[in-house]
C-alpha cells in the first residue's frame, strides 16, 4: 500500500502507520481508570505490567499468534494469512465499528489477550451508538494475572469514550459472575439471548 507523508492510500493518517493498527491507538490513552474498582496494584491499559502492552490489533498480528489465542476461546478454522489480512482490511475500512484490542507480551512478541468492541449504529435515541463486547480471551498460560479484568475494563471504558450509550454482551451462565464484577447485569424482563444458528 502506498504511503506518502504518513498518509496511506486508504486514508489512514497517523504516526503509527508502520505498525498498521486497526484503529487510532490514541483512543486508548487517557481512559477514565479512576472509575474502575476491580483492578489491583494500579494496573491500567497505560500501565499493564512490566513487558506488557495494550494496543489495537495490528495487521502483522497474524505472525504474533493472534489466531492461536482465539483458539483458546472457540473454533477458529484454517484461516490463512491472506484471509486474516483481508478481514483486517475490511474491518479497518468500516471505520469506527471494530475495535479489536489486544495485550502483547513484548518479551515474547506474542498476543496474550484480546477482546473486541463492536459498535452498532442506530436510528433510535437520536442516532445513538450501541457497543457490544465480543470475543474476550486470555491465553491459558497467562490466566489469573488480571489480564481478563484489564481487557474487559479497557473495552468498557473505550465504549464510553467513543460515545456508546450502552454496552452489552452474551456469555455462558458460568461467566455471569465474572461480568457482574465489572457492573454488567441482566435487566429485569429483558434478560434473554435468542439466536438462530446457520
Ligand atoms: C463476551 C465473551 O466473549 S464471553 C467469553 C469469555 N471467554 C472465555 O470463556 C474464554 C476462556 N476464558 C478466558 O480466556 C479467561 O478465563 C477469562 C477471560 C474469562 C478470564 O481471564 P483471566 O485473565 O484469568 O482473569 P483475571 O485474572 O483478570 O481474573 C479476574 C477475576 O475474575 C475471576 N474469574 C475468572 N473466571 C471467572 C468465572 N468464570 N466466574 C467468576 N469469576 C471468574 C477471577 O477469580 C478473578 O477474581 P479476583 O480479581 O477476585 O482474583
Amino acid at each position: 500500500m502506498a504511503v506518502q507523508n504518513g498518509i496511506k492510500s486508504n486514508g489512514w493518517v497517523g504516526p503509527e502507520t508502520r505498525e498498521e493498527p486497526l484503529y487510532d491507538p490514541a483512543l486508548l490513552q487517557g481512559l477514565d481508570w479512576k472509575s474502575v474498582t476491580c483492578m489491583k496494584d494500579g494496573v491500567t491499559s497505560d500501565s499493564p505490567g512490566l513487558g506488557f502492552r495494550v494496543r489495537p490489533l495490528q495487521r502483522d498480528d497474524f505472525n504474533k499468534g493472534f489466531l492461536e489465542l482465539l483458539s483458546h476461546l472457540t473454533k477458529v478454522g484454517d484461516v490463512t494469512k491472506e484471509q486474516f489480512q483481508a478481514r483486517f482490511d475490511a474491518m479497518r475500512a468500516c471505520r469506527d465499528h471494530y475495535y479489536v484490542t489486544v495485550v502483547e507480551d513484548l518479551n515474547k512478541g506474542t498476543i496474550i489477550a484480546s477482546a473486541t468492541l463492536a459498535v452498532e449504529l442506530k436510528f433510535i435515541r437520536g442516532c445513538a451508538k450501541r457497543g457490544r463486547l465480543e470475543d474476550v480471551v486470555v491465553s491459558e498460560e497467562y490466566r489469573g494475572r488480571q489480564l481478563g479484568k484489564l481487557i474487559v475494563s479497557t473495552i468498557t471504558l473505550l465504549a464510553k469514550k467513543v460515545g456508546c450509550y450502552k454496552i452489552g454482551l452474551d456469555c455462558k451462565d458460568s461467566m455471569k459472575a465474572f461480568y457482574n464484577s465489572f457492573g454488567y447485569a441482566g435487566e429485569k424482563g429483558n434478560d434473554n439471548t435468542m439466536i438462530i444458528r446457520f
